[in-house]
């Protein structure tokens, strides 16, 4: 199993290129199930999730062609995926595929609008909540389906099609809309979804599927509108930035000090975030190339920060925010809103040094001057990455253990860093 090793204390400077984002490229791939025409997707990131979700397809009887990087390219060059479900095969999702990724039993929501069945296992829990799918299960039923769980199976069917219709979520769900959305766009009828995730990987799927003859209104605002279309077309699309590794790295950089630019970073996609950084303290500057990010002379300032749906503070931020707190002048606090279970992180950062209280969901960090290297590990992706920026700055050796978390959703992650700086490295053992 990988290892990362890092030793602390080099400020970061430079520049890092920021990937597609995971959570847009997912939805999208698994948008191709829903024509038989072909999808080509520009700037999907080489990521662990990408590769499971290509094996999950190819299940289906997906064609994928992957068009990589050429002489000439940049090293970070996203790859070109043609996706084709021309033939789907099989509709159903096995177990010992989709409990290693939760994304992927979004797939219901095409096989059932497109074949009319779907037989998905349930996704495993995971280290940050339990994570239910009854909102998404609601939604399809509204639309029509019939459902039944048999075997930790969710078995659905619609023998006539699905049917428009008027979609409540009772609380923001990201899975719960993007399955709403891709089941209703060839539904008969008019779907209307409300209250409705916000975030801008639905609207960057709403945009793709609109390419693919969809007709969707209002995506990115909780009022989507959804008229459901006879059949859909192939298209072109390109994923859009990564906010939440632009944000990874943006604290990182807080973290050290230094300056960087983050290439390729939309500033909307994140304005809470930077809108944070900058009350502790540091210099956020957008520009034509991306977003520039320094932090000189300074010391950090303490927070107070509530996770929520977009666009208030991203959870997928929480545990590196918690990381950058450790050495703020004076005490912090972070409120997790919307996992239960979302502090992993806590007992690793412990082991730096760091002075962390949690008291239900929220987590009191009182700020100290050095945190010292250690062995680490975290049960989950963003809870990984923050004991990474925790050991950018600690003094001395960090090993961090179980990378495959990490590499399920940052591209070159260490090579991006000791290309501005930093001591990092990744330790293979066959
Ligand atoms: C692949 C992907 O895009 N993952 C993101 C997605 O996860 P995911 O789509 O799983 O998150 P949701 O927005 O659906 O979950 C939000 C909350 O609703 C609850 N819930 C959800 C569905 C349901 O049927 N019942 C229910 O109770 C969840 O347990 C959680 O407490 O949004 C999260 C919140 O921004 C992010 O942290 C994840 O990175
Ligand atoms: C929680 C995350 O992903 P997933 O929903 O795939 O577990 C994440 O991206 O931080």
């Amino acid at each position: 199993m990988d290892r990362i090793r890092i030793v602390g204390g080099n400020k970061l400077n430079g520049t890092i290129p920021i990937s597609g984002a995971k959570n847009a490229a997912l939805p999208l791939m698994i948008a191709a199930l829903l024509t038989e025409e072909t999808l080509i997707l520009d700037n999907v990131p080489r990521l662990a999730d990408v590769a499971q979700l290509q094996r999950i397809l190819g299940n289906h009887g997906v064609d994928i062609m992957s068009a990589g990087k050429r002489s000439g390219d940049h090293e970070y060059q996203g790859q070109t995926l043609h996706i084709s479900a021309a033939n789907v095969i099989d509709t159903t999702a096995p177990y010992e595929l989709v409990s290693r990724m939760r994304a992927s039993f979004w797939v219901i929501a095409p096989l059932l609008a497109r074949m009319h069945e779907a037989r998905v296992s349930l996704p495993g829990g995971c280290a940050i909540g339990t994570r239910p799918v009854d909102l998404l299960i609601m939604a399809l039923e509204k639309l029509g389906a019939r459902i039944a769980i048999d075997g930790g199976y969710v078995i659905a069917s619609a023998p006539g099609g699905l049917t428009g219709a008027e979609v409540e979520f009772p609380k923001v769900t990201v899975s719960g809309t993007h399955v709403a959305l891709m089941a209703a766009t060839l539904a008969n009828g008019t779907t209307i979804i409300t209250n409705a995730a916000c975030e801008p990987e639905i609207a960057d799927v709403a945009d793709c599927l609109n390419k693919m003859g969809a007709r969707i209104s209002g995506a990115g605002t909780p009022r989507i509108v959804i008229e459901g279309v006879g059949r859909l077309a192939g298209a072109r699309h390109t994923v859009l930035p990564d906010r939440i590794e632009t944000g990874t790295y943006a604290m990182a950089v807080a973290m050290t000090g230094g300056e960087v630019l983050l290439r390729g970073a939309r500033p909307e996609l994140l304005q809470s975030a930077l809108d944070v950084l900058t009350d502790a303290g540091v210099v956020i500057t957008p520009n034509n190339e991306g977003i520039r990010v320094a932090r000189n002379g300074v010391g950090i300032n303490p927070v107070t920060v509530s996770t929520a749906p977009f666009p208030g503070f991203p959870t997928d931020l929480q545990a590196q925010l918690m990381a950058l707190m450790t050495r703020a002048k004076g005490a912090s606090h972070i409120t997790e809103t919307i996992f239960e279970n979302r502090f992993m992180h806590v007992q690793e950062l412990a082991r730096f040094g760091a002075r962390i209280h949690l008291d239900g969901e929220t987590a009191t960090i009182d700020g100290i001057g050095t945190l010292r290297g250690a062995p680490v590990m975290a049960t989950d992706l963003r809870a990984s990455v923050s004991l990474v920026i925790a050991g950018l700055a600690a003094e001395g050796e960090t090993v961090v253990n179980r990378v495959y978390h990490l590499d399920r959703g940052f591209e070159q992650l260490e090579k991006k860093l000791s290309a501005c700086g930093a001591s990092i490295e990744r330790i293979s053992e066959r």
